[in-house]
């Protein structure tokens, strides 16, 4: 497996993941019993460690556009790009529901109402490809060397846990985790997921990684799950407070529990020590390794790694071609949610005039393409800067877009004597959040990082302005609200940032709308729709539309 930003050698290639794979691949052969192996990655927004790689908008995007099917498009395109790699797993889709946006994760979820995320789903069969109609329930299916195994995740209830603190606790009843954080888990089954990886967090104070009740009960027994259930990485460790503290107790727990494959990156030889004696002593049966063989055999046979255990080179040219980019870039359009249009109905600021003589455009995330990807980007925690990654900068996408007569300056960060001494006609601002992932994304307020505060007063309070705020989430922009003259929430939009320019120049409407609920101040967290004391600045549901001129 690659873990966040683990690559062969920098900038690789596909022949050069290619090239791993098949040694792994030719020492698997050269065992005992000559199983294969697969490989697995997060290629959670597109094939996210990979140069060159398409890199599509993060989950809260994809929920903001409403559009299953341009989901699947995306899941099919992320699957050639990844076997082009020869990479044959990837750990995704994540069907989180977050219901906090404090979670450092909260990126990664499509939305806060399960319904979304259900329907969201639809990218496994774009992953994995369409599920004949007469599959039974349950079994894994792979349809060949242009699809992937995928994995929903994390079950079940990351997204539910106290104040957001990533990998803590989910304090609900069984309703309320059967009603919002297991829909995910059932469409996904349907669409017939092959993997399903178990989430570090807790239900009620007992650890997801040794829940026997809701993995082998549940899952497997109730909703005939047939595919097989990974651990996340080290999870069985973080069964004990401190991790590792009685490794045993964590392989016997976590065996116990129904797990079947069990990401062990660094002490496996002690896992297989200990999971030996487990066995030998009858403390777990011959019956549960067994199931767990079946299921992780029923996945290679399925997805064909028996009759095709090498890569070979034949689709290395998908690597971020250009129709992905395209597709990207529809999905950037279609998740951008305007806000704010203006300080009247009669005034709309948007579409943008793309004949002016100078416009200015500020803000730290207007020339990053690094920021406007996020986390799980090249590193785990994501980059900053324009020189590794392939795409187009929002300014760039600015530029591409305006008349030819039309003067763009750049400015990061002006000063108020700046912007009203330049004769701009408008400016366009881009601010938000910088790339995190998991836990290092936790955060109790939500404020936009500086200097991105300052240069809104500085611009929008000297000449007409729009923000766009790059975030995995609301943040705090109540403060700046009549500022602002249009206000566009433009999530983690990814490589291609011409989908921006699209609806802000009016190529095309705006049709995004807010998967989340937008609130006024974080004290009101967590505030989710159908809440009793709902009052959000903007609700769940919330977008302005703009026609295409
Ligand atoms: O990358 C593999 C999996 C990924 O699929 C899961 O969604 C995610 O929870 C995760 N965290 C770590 C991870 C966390 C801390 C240190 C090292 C690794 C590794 N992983």
């Amino acid at each position: 497996m690659s873990e966040g930003g683990s690559i062969p050698v920098p900038q690789a290639s596909a022949e050069d993941w290619i090239n791993m794979l098949n040694e792994f691949q030719k020492d698997a052969l050269s065992t005992r019993l000559g199983i294969p192996i697969f490989y697995g990655i997060d290629a959670v927004h597109g094939h996210n460690s990979v140069y060159k790689a398409t890199i599509f908008p993060h989950n809260i995007g994809l929920g903001a556009t409403r559009d299953p099917e341009l989901v699947k498009r995306i899941g099919a395109a992320t699957a050639l790009e990844v076997r082009a790699t020869g990479i044959q797993y990837v750990y995704a889709p994540c069907v989180a529901v977050c219901r906090d946006p404090r979670w450092g994760r909260c990126y990664e979820s499509y939305s806060e109402d399960p319904k979304i995320v259900q329907a969201m789903t639809e990218i496994i069969s774009g992953l994995q490809g369409e599920i004949p109609p007469n599959m039974p329930k349950g079994v894994p299916f792979i349809a060949g060397k242009e699809k992937v195994i995928a994995c929903a995740k994390h079950y079940v209830g990351d997204g539910g846990t106290t104040n957001g603190i990533d990998e803590s606790n989910t304090v609900i009843d069984r309703d309320e985790l059967m009603g919002i954080h297991m829909p995910g888990y059932f469409s996904s089954i349907d669409k017939g997921v092959a993997t399903i990886m178990v989430s570090y967090s807790s239900w009620n104070g007992v650890k997801m990684h040794a829940n026997h009740d809701l993995i082998t009960g549940f899952l497997k027994n109730t909703l005939h799950f047939q595919g097989l259930v990974i651990t996340d990485f080290e999870g069985i460790d973080r069964i004990t407070d401190p991790p590792r503290a009685n490794c045993t107790y964590s392989v016997q727990a976590g065996v116990s529990a129904g797990m079947d494959m069990f990401m062990v990156p660094k002490f496996y030889r002690e896992f297989i020590d200990d999971l030996t004696i487990l066995v030998n002593n009858k403390f777990i049966p011959m019956s549960r390794i067994d199931d767990a063989v079946k299921r992780i055999l029923r996945v290679k046979f399925m997805m064909g790694i028996f009759e095709n255990p090498f890569a070979d080179y034949s689709l290395v040219n998908y690597l971020g071609i250009k129709e992905h980019r395209e597709l990207a870039r529809e999905a950037v359009r279609k998740s951008m949610v305007l806000l704010k249009n203006g300080k009247s109905a009669e005034m709309p600021l948007l579409p943008l005039p793309k004949k002016v003589p100078k416009i200015l455009v500020a803000g730290s995330h207007a020339n990053n393409l690094g920021y406007q990807c996020g986390g799980w980007t090249i590193k785990w925690q994501g980059i900053s800067g324009n020189d590794i990654l392939k795409g187009t900068t929002i300014l760039n996408a600015v530029k591409n877009t305006v008349d030819p007569e039309t003067i763009v300056i750049y400015k990061e960060n002006p000063d108020k004597e700046f912007v009203e001494s330049n004769g701009f006609s408008y400016a366009i601002v881009v601010v938000g959040e910088h790339p995190y992932a998991e836990m290092h994304g936790d955060n109790m307020n939500l404020t936009i990082p500086n200097p991105g505060p300052e240069t809104i007063t500085n611009v929008c309070g000297a000449i007409k302005c729009v923000v766009v705020i790059i975030s995995g989430r609301p943040l705090v922009i109540t403060p700046y609200v009549d500022l602002i003259d249009g206000l566009v929430a433009g999530w983690l939009p990814g490589s291609e940032g011409q989908g921006v320019a699209d609806v802000l120049y009016g190529d095309y409407g705006f049709t995004g709308k807010l998967p989340r609920t937008w609130f006024k101040s974080v004290d009101q967290l967590p505030m989710n729709v159908g809440d009793p004391h709902y009052d959000p600045l903007f609700p769940f549901g919330f977008g302005l539309s703009t026609e295409p001129t």
